[in-house]
């Protein structure tokens, strides 16, 4: 079974390899929605997957470390995209969150990314 909990952060960015005129060069901000998805067996007798709140307290470092900053001058997060920004937090989230199995990252209502773990 899988449960998966949403976070929210506000930060600013820009995008410092896109070509020349490209919009995202320019500094601009999103309200990133992030999606944790935890993948595991249902505990017969808790009735849950995994207690929402330990997803909840796993975030809240990484809330810390995003919520109201400028992207890219986060350590890893140079070059901000939802791709590198999903890679950096499953790097951080996975070896405290077992079972994590997805991470969802929005910039926008209509774009995002989808990372499971892969290169
Ligand atoms: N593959 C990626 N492409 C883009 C990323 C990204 O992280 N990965 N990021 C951006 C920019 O950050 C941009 O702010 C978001 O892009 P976009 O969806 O194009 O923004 P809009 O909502 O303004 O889209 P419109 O259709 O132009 O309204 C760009 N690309
Ligand atoms: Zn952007």
């Amino acid at each position: 079974m899988e449960i998966w909990r949403e976070f929210t952060f506000e930060a600013a960015h820009r995008l410092p390899h896109v070509p020349d005129g490209h919009k995202c060069a320019r500094l601009h901000g999103h309200s990133f929605r992030v999606e944790l998805h935890v993948r595991g067996p249902l505990d017969p007798t808790l009735g849950w997957v995994m207690d929402f709140a330990d997803l909840k307290a796993a975030w809240k470092p990484l809330d810390d470390a995003l919520d109201h900053r400028y992207l890219n001058e986060i350590p890893g997060l140079e070059n901000p995209t939802s791709e590198v920004l999903a890679r950096w937090l499953w790097a951080r989230l996975a070896p405290v969150v077992p079972g994590l199995s997805e991470i969802v990252v929005r910039e926008t209502c209509t774009s995002g990314c989808r990372y499971r773990g892969e290169g």
